[in-house]
């Protein structure tokens, strides 16, 4: 099996995403680290707001490289709108990255803390058309990341997309998704950090404006098993487990994260 042009493998990861993908070398690339003590503090930045259509889920599919659920995002049934952004932003998917153990696996690191998995959903500006048109965009996309914690008491709403986990094992597996709003994932704080940067997979273009939630919520590590059991390879090929599918820290060059709280 040939493979793919990029992954997280040591022949195909990170730290050669650029010999294809020059923008992997820019200066405002994603994930970054998040040191508190350089954070600053803006009043004036409002609180975001979702509005999700539970009838917009469509499907949850393994692509070999996380597990994505995939939104009708033809009109505005499932906006995000304020905190930093001006104007709605569809929802168009979400995805997860995590690691090969609990105690690694998100891309954004905060104080020195990397979670076990880190949630990305993520919307885009109908104002540039479409979302081949947003990317080029320094205000084309928004991408809500969640952070994943091992705990004792696990957030029940995970389980809905964790049950599904059992029928897209392999690269290419697809099921229906429907009837799920995704803002029950929500903590209950919206605190949150911003900045501007860019997709942390390839071509990693830099159109993002990031809202980070400060509060994680809460998986087993059950939980996290049983999204480590998905696989990378296609079914009946060797077994390749999807795991560490997150991108290191990237150079903040002078960029300045802003907080919604003190
Ligand atoms: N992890 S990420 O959300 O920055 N990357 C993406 N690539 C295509 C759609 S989302
Ligand atoms: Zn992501």
């Amino acid at each position: 099996m040939a493979q793919s042009v990029w992954g997280y493998d040591s022949d195909n990861g990170p730290e050669r995403w650029h010999e294809n993908y020059p923008l992997a070398k820019g200066d405002k690339q994603s994930p970054i680290e998040i040191n508190s003590k350089d954070v600053q503090h803006d009043s004036s930045l409002a609180p975001w707001h979702a509005s999700y259509d539970p009838g917009a889920a469509k499907t949850i599919l393994n692509n070999g490289r996380t597990c994505r659920v995939v939104f009708d995002d033809t009109f505005d049934r499932s906006v995000l709108r304020g905190g930093p952004l001006t104007g709605t932003y569809r929802l168009r998917q979400l995805h997860l990255h995590w690691g090969s153990s609990d105690d690694h696996g998100s891309e954004h690191v905060i104080d020195g803390v990397k979670y076990a998995a880190e949630l990305h959903m993520v919307h885009w500006n109908p104002k540039h058309g479409n979302f081949a048109g947003a990317l080029k965009q320094p205000d084309g996309v928004a991408v809500v990341g969640i952070f994943l914690k091992v705990g004792k008491t696990p957030k029940p709403e995970m389980k809905r997309i964790l049950e599904e986990i059992d029928n897209i094992k392999t690269k290419g597996k697809e099921a229906p998704f429907q009837h799920f709003d995704p803002s029950i994932l929500f903590p209950k704080s919206r605190d949150y950090w911003t900045y501007h940067g860019s997709f942390t997979t390839p071509p990693c273009e830099e159109c993002i404006t990031w809202i980070l939630l400060r509060e994680p919520i809460e998986v087993s590590s059950d939980q996290m098993a049983k999204l480590r059991s998905l696989s990378k390879n296609g079914e009946n090929e060797p077994v390749n487990p999807l795991v560490d599918n997150w991108r290191p820290p990237q150079p903040v060059k002078g960029r300045v994260v802003k907080a919604s709280f003190k």
